[in-house]
């Protein structure tokens, strides 16, 4: 569980002005450890911005900033070189142009990293191979940038930045360049380093899928702002933000589903529920006990599986009939029940094409 003394990177009201264009305002956050923290939102939102405060590579124009237990900027105050050269080899990072040395081998790329570590030439030699295998390359030491693919070249730039065994690892649109498969063996490796060496990671990305699939918190980014956070399976599910629904896209895709059917709003003996499940609570058929019990139907209008951070999650959306007792059993009878229940409000299915604004999910659950 996230308690404070796993905390390994705090930022408190951190500003980051560039004369007149603020980038960043006011963002706090807490890093924990071991944890994989998604950082989205569109083109120019601040996303890389906020994350090069965290090694200074960006130093803020107010705040504070604090990573493993040092503050290295405090209201303009800047730790001092040598410390901070130091405590940037416990914090790797990898970049969308992956950043190699196109004349050296790979082996070289990556030993570079270790050019100020007090280790033997034969040490480096060792660690190199070791790093290699983590990311699955043994073969192409003595190759060079040119001969590797993009997915290879970001192994490289990811066996590098962890070559001083960092404790975190910064992502900064790594998967950005490449496309949907090896953006998911990149994703994969991530995953499967974070879990392996513990590694805490920030992933920044515009795209939605990637935070899905192995992100456990989420922050998302709108101009400069840290507008919605929350743990991946809460935000995908229940966005908040309408800008978060749109990156969702689960949440607009149901939209439009349910204005397809032109239902022209719910009738006084109707109501429309959200019913989403884990596979904890599969085996709980609402729809056939709220038959069962109480004698009120169902009608099934929307239906999705979403794969979140390898957790499979079902989402149906039921219009239910009955008189008023039936309605009210039915309700309290969702909100009783394992599976998160939400009702939602009529609009969704009203014939105007407005949709849903924040106040049109009430939770009964
Ligand atoms: N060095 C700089 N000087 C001036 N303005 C900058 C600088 N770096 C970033 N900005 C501005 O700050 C804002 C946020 O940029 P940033 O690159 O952090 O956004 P982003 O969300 O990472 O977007 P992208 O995904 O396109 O990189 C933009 O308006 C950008 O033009």
């Amino acid at each position: 569980m996230n308690n404070e003394s796993d905390v390994v990177i705090e930022l408190d009201h951190v500003r980051v002005s560039f004369g007149d264009t603020t980038a960043v305002h006011d963002a706090s956050l807490k890093l924990h450890k071991g944890e994989i923290l998604g950082v989205i939102g569109f083109s120019g939102a601040g996303k890389s911005t906020l994350v090069r405060t965290l090694n200074l590579l960006q130093t803020p124009s107010a705040g504070r900033v604090r990573v493993l237990e040092k503050t290295i900027f405090d209201d303009g105050t800047v730790i001092k070189p040598r410390e901070l050269r130091a405590l940037r080899r416990r914090v790797g990072m990898i970049f969308q142009g992956f950043n190699l040395l196109n004349q050296s081998s790979i082996a070289d790329n990556i030993a570079f990293a270790l050019r100020h570590s007090e280790l033997s030439e034969s040490d480096i030699e060792q660690r190199v191979r070791h790093l290699l295998e983590l990311v699955h390359l043994e073969e192409y030491a003595n190759a060079y940038p040119a001969q590797l693919s993009g997915g290879q070249k970001q192994r490289v730039a990811i066996a590098r930045a962890l070559a001083n065994n960092p404790e975190v690892l910064l992502s900064d649109e790594s998967t950005s360049a490449l496309d949907p498969q090896t953006t998911i063996q990149i994703l994969d490796l991530l995953k499967d380093l974070n879990r392996r060496l513990g590694v805490t990671v920030v992933l920044i990305t515009h795209e939605m899928d990637a935070v899905k699939r192995i992100c456990d918190r989420i922050i998302v980014m709108e101009h400069g702002e840290l507008v919605e956070r929350g743990a991946l399976r809460d935000v995908v599910l229940h966005p908040r933000q309408a800008m978060t629904r749109e990156f969702v896209g689960g949440s607009s895709e149901t939209e439009r589903s349910l204005a397809a059917y032109h239902l022209g709003g719910l009738k006084p003996n109707q109501r429309l529920f959200q019913l989403t499940y884990g596979v904890d609570n599969v085996d709980q058929s609402a729809t056939l006990e709220l038959y069962r019990r109480f004698g009120v139907e169902s009608s099934i209008l929307y239906g999705s599986v979403d794969v979140l951070n390898g957790e499979l999650i079902g989402t149906l959306i039921i219009l239910v009939t009955g008189d008023a007792q039936q309605l009210k059993q039915a309700t309290d009878y969702l909100a009783s029940m394992d599976i998160d229940a939400q009702q939602l409000d009529s609009s969704l299915v009203s014939s105007d094409d407005e949709g849903a604004d924040d106040s049109s999910e009430e939770r009964v659950a």
